[in-house]
């Protein structure tokens, strides 16, 4: 099994990867079990694995409440908040039980908001069941949902207790869902990485391939990645953290002109965005062409949007600026931008106007 630390003192945690985990994981949440219950939140499209986990767990407490919201984005919304909280308060949650989030990153920052806020703060623990939870959202404690002004607007940091990450559930995900999930993985690459950028280029067939020891491998790099980022900047606040938005202001804003539908995937906006940002940085002369080029041909490879016009999206670039204007790393009036000097070499740019973004997204025809 591979244990990752977060390193964050008091409130550290490990994170567990091994294929198969789940249908052992009754010992390792056991102690984590309060009131001889769990309150264990999935949906419809991971029954099959919140069998397993049930299963695995008997024995080891007395019941199991399983809370069952509706799979999509949609849910990441106030309506889907409410109806959440209401039932955790309708089981008389105390603030000392550990609710698990089993599923997609939808799940996961819709149950740690809600378990952040009931009762000022009850535990979670993160069962990812998608690529992109098992390498990323899982992990550092960002939680949130939509409104209609923007992604992830309302929202809390709240660190899980323990984050259980079994890559054999991907069997089950849905090929769209799993290509999403792979950019959150190439972000980690193109951010300060270029040996992996390397190994991913030789290796994504065999990753999208679902080849079971790429895909330990890919999710074990991206997640000490992750939980190193999470250790040094926890709250976003020295500019660490920022570089794990390559690729999110263009993508949110992609995201926002969808209303957050299911039309196109946080991934999929995500790599959209990354390509983006990568021409960006080409037309602002930091960036060879050369790797804005390679990025596009890898997403290409990986059946993933390189630009704006992601799924038919056609927004123009005044718009979708617009909806850029909400981004939580906003400073004085000021959107700060993950740019590019080269694949592995990311960095956050401050000088950049919404104009500016506004006039490459008009020019950008891809
Ligand atoms: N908190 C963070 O740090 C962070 C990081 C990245 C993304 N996110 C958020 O994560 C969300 C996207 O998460 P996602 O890509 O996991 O999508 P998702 O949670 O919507 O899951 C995708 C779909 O796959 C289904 N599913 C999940 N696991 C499955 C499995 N093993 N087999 C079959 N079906 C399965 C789900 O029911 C859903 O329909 C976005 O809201 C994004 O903003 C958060
Ligand atoms: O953990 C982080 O920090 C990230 O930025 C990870 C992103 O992949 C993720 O999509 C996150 O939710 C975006 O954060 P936000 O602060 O831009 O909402
Ligand atoms: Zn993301």
């Amino acid at each position: 099994m591979i244990h990752v630390e977060v390193g964050l003192g008091a409130r550290a945690y490990p994170i567990l990867i091994e294929s198969g985990l789940l249908g052992k994981a009754g010992p390792i949440i056991a102690p984590f079990v309060r009131n001889d219950r769990l309150i264990l939140v999935h949906d419809r499209n991971v029954a099959a694995h919140a069998a397993t986990l049930t299963d695995a767990l008997s024995g080891h407490l007395g019941r199991i409440h399983h809370v069952i919201v509706e799979p999509g984005e949609g849910t990441k919304s106030w309506d889907g908040l409410k109806a959440l909280v209401d039932d955790l308060l309708d089981l008389e949650i105390e603030r000392s039980e550990c609710i698990v989030a089993l599923g997609g990153g939808v799940i996961g920052d819709l149950v740690g908001f809600a378990a952040s806020i009931v009762k000022r703060g009850c535990g979670v623990i993160q069962v990812p069941t998608t690529l992109l939870s098992q390498v990323d959202s899982s992990v550092g404690g960002k939680t949130a949902i939509n409104v209609p002004q923007g992604k992830n607007l309302i929202g809390a940091f709240h660190q899980p207790r323990l984050v259980l990450i079994d890559p054999g559930v991907l069997a089950t995900l849905p090929d769209r869902e799993l290509r999403a999930g792979y950019a959150e993985v190439l972000k980690y690459a193109l951010i300060g990485d270029p040996d992996f950028y390397e190994w991913l280029d030789i290796n994504l067939d065999a990753l999208l391939a679902r080849d079971a020891g790429a895909l330990e491998y890919a999710i074990a790099v991206s997640v000490r990645a992750k939980a190193a980022v999470v250790a040094q900047d926890e709250h976003e606040t020295t500019g660490a953290r920022a570089l794990l938005n390559f690729g999110h202001t263009f993508g949110h804003a992609l995201e926002a002109e969808t209303g957050f539908s299911d039309r196109l995937l946080h991934g999929e906006a995500v790599a959209a965005g990354m390509a983006l940002a990568m021409r960006f940085s080409v037309r602002r002369g930091i960036c060879s062409p050369d790797d804005a080029a390679k990025v596009a041909d890898h997403l290409n490879r990986a059946n993933l949007p390189i630009g704006a016009r992601a799924n038919g999206l056609n927004a123009t670039g005044e718009i979708l600026a617009a909806h850029m204007a909400h981004d939580k790393k906003r400073e004085g009036g000021r959107v700060p931008f993950l740019l590019s000097r080269g694949i592995g070499d990311a960095f956050l740019a401050k000088d950049v106007q919404l104009s500016e973004v506004a006039a490459f997204l008009d020019a950008d025809t891809v």
